[in-house]
């Protein structure tokens, strides 16, 4: 086995010889079904963010200080980050190495001897600055989640409903069992391929056997080379989902491997979505629609707004499947009686069928360019509509958030919604409509776009205010009292982040 620099004392909890033999031929030695469903759906600790949030209301009545809770309440402001793969490398090598860290998570209750529930590969900045990260006492572990993990029609395993769920419900809170960062530096003295096996058997060592277990069960959707480690690369990159380290002024991009979230299919009209929680180190899965009993639980892997043949592309080149959702393959009428007609109608028919699928398509692609275009021109659309020289038609901002509402149901994909119900409430707000308000900003707080974790709760108090007394919210009577004010003063304060924020 070569040994890379990362393993040198302080970079990993140490990792002996003998010790990374037994788990390297355990991993060898798993006889693991690839397609096993697992029984147990709530074997890792969870946490429930109501229940969080209830008890973060509890503490503030009591006048419980918030950091006797052992959260990072106070977020820094996002540092400035490095984007191109070149530079960090350079930042890596040149800037005193920050040097990476496995920390194996557990439990504030769980004895020093006790197997970690994650295993998380990091940047030392993150550490130093969130030491609590995760930690926090798991107040309320749900009892059951509304899915089961099951074999679905040509997608191997994936989340079905087990009852009816209601839009915005939260569908599962879970806690990754694998972190590792989206970016790893590599030099030519020291290829990262050296070091990924050193990394790994660090990862799996501090979890426990049945965990590790879990893990190599996962879907692996790259092909397996003679290196024994090979594999479980395959599984982190076919399973990762994207988990945010904001505090990280290195690498701010990680992902997590789940055991239940990540057995989720994708569509590219999915009926779910999802929110990382980085304080709690936790995701929640939330319904974007109303979901049937039996019906697959399904996100988006990729940006929704790309076109059919993007989309096509990225899925077979990242996760090897062609998507058959119904924004792919868009349902066509039924060609049942093709069989009783003569042979020259049914190839007239099929050449018919063909050009509606493929119009259909192109519909489909225009639609989603629109709806991808508009969170772009939103804002700017916005400013002009608000500010005191528009001359623009009062109804100008809600036909053009209901229309995009309206396509956005067409496509089947629902999530950002909530952004047009800002909107659409802040432009009744400045139009001094109080019911206005109070409609959209209801429908957006049904939507529960808050995420799991404590600012969410922050941002749907918020919102509660001003559903009580629509005069307090920050657009009230905009376009009749803005003529009063120069243009910044007025635009300043309705700003995207001092309004209109409403993701974590
Ligand atoms: C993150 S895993 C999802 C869970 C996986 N189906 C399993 O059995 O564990 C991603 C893999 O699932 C399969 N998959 C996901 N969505 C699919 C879809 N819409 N159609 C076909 N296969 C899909 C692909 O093989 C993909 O590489």
């Amino acid at each position: 086995m070569r040994r890379g620099f990362l393993n040198k004392p302080g970079a990993f909890s140490v990792t002996t010889q003998s010790e990374a033999d037994r788990i390297s031929s355990k991993i060898s030695n798993l006889s693991v079904s690839e397609n096993s469903p697992k029984s147990d759906s709530n074997a890792l600790p969870c946490v429930l963010n109501r229940s969080l949030m209830r008890l973060w209301q509890n503490a503030t009545e009591r006048g419980t200080e918030p950091g006797s809770l052992g959260w990072p309440i106070d977020t820094p402001q996002l540092a400035p980050r490095i984007t191109s793969a070149d530079a960090f490398v350079d930042v890596y090598w040149k800037l005193g190495r920050p040097g990476l860290t496995v920390r194996g998570c557990k439990d504030h209750r769980s004895l020093p001897t006790d197997p970690a529930f994650c295993a998380w590969l990091s940047y030392n900045d993150v550490y130093d600055k969130i030491p609590n990260i995760g930690w926090a006492e798991l107040w309320s572990i749900p009892t059951s989640f509304p899915y089961r993990i099951q074999t679905v029609n040509g997608s191997g395993l994936g989340m079905v409903a087990i009852r009816a769920i209601a839009a915005g419900e939260t569908i599962c809170i879970e806690r990754p069992v694998l972190i590792s960062p989206s970016a790893l530096p590599s030099h030519k003295e020291c290829p990262l391929e050296d070091r990924l096996q050193d990394i790994y058997q660090t990862m799996l060592g501090v979890l426990d056997p049945g965990a590790v277990t879990a893990i190599m069960s996962l879907s692996n959707c790259k092909p397996v080379t003679k290196d024994s480690w090979s594999r479980l690369r395959g599984i982190i990159d076919t399973n990762t989902l994207y988990c945010s380290f904001p505090q990280s002024q290195y690498l701010p991009h990680y992902g997590g491997v789940f055991l239940d979230m990540s057995r989720c299919n994708h569509s590219c009209a999915p009926n779910a979505t999802w929110d990382w929680d980085h304080c709690s180190l936790s995701m929640e899965f939330r319904a974007l629609r109303p979901i049937r009993e039996g019906e697959e639980i399904t996100i988006s892997y990729l940006c929704p707004w790309k076109s059919r043949s993007e989309r096509q592309k990225e899925l077979k080149t990242k996760y090897n499947f062609s998507c058959t959702c119904p924004a792919c393959e868009p349902p066509m009428p039924s060609e049942s009686h093709a069989n009783a007609s003569s042979s020259r109608t049914t190839k007239a028919k099929s050449t018919t069928h063909l050009s509606a699928k493929e119009a259909a398509i192109a519909a489909s692609d225009a639609h989603r360019k629109i709806i991808g275009d508009s969170n772009i021109i939103a804002g700017t659309l916005w400013k002009h509509w608000a500010s005191p020289t528009s001359t623009q038609p009062s109804t100008k901002i809600t036909e053009f958030h209901e229309r995009i509402l309206q396509l956005r149901d067409e496509e089947g994909y629902q999530n950002e919604s909530e952004d047009n119900y800002a909107y659409l409430a802040h432009a009744c707000a400045a139009l001094g409509d109080k019911e206005g308000f109070r409609r959209w900003a209801k429908k957006l707080m049904e939507w529960r776009p808050w995420g799991p974790g404590l600012p969410g709760l922050d941002k749907q108090m918020t919102w509660e205010g001003w559903v009580e007394d629509p005069t307090k919210s920050p657009a009230w009577g905009l376009r009749e009292t803005a003529n009063n004010y120069a243009i910044d003063d007025i635009l300043e304060p309705l700003s995207f982040t001092q309004i209109i924020i409403i993701r974590l």
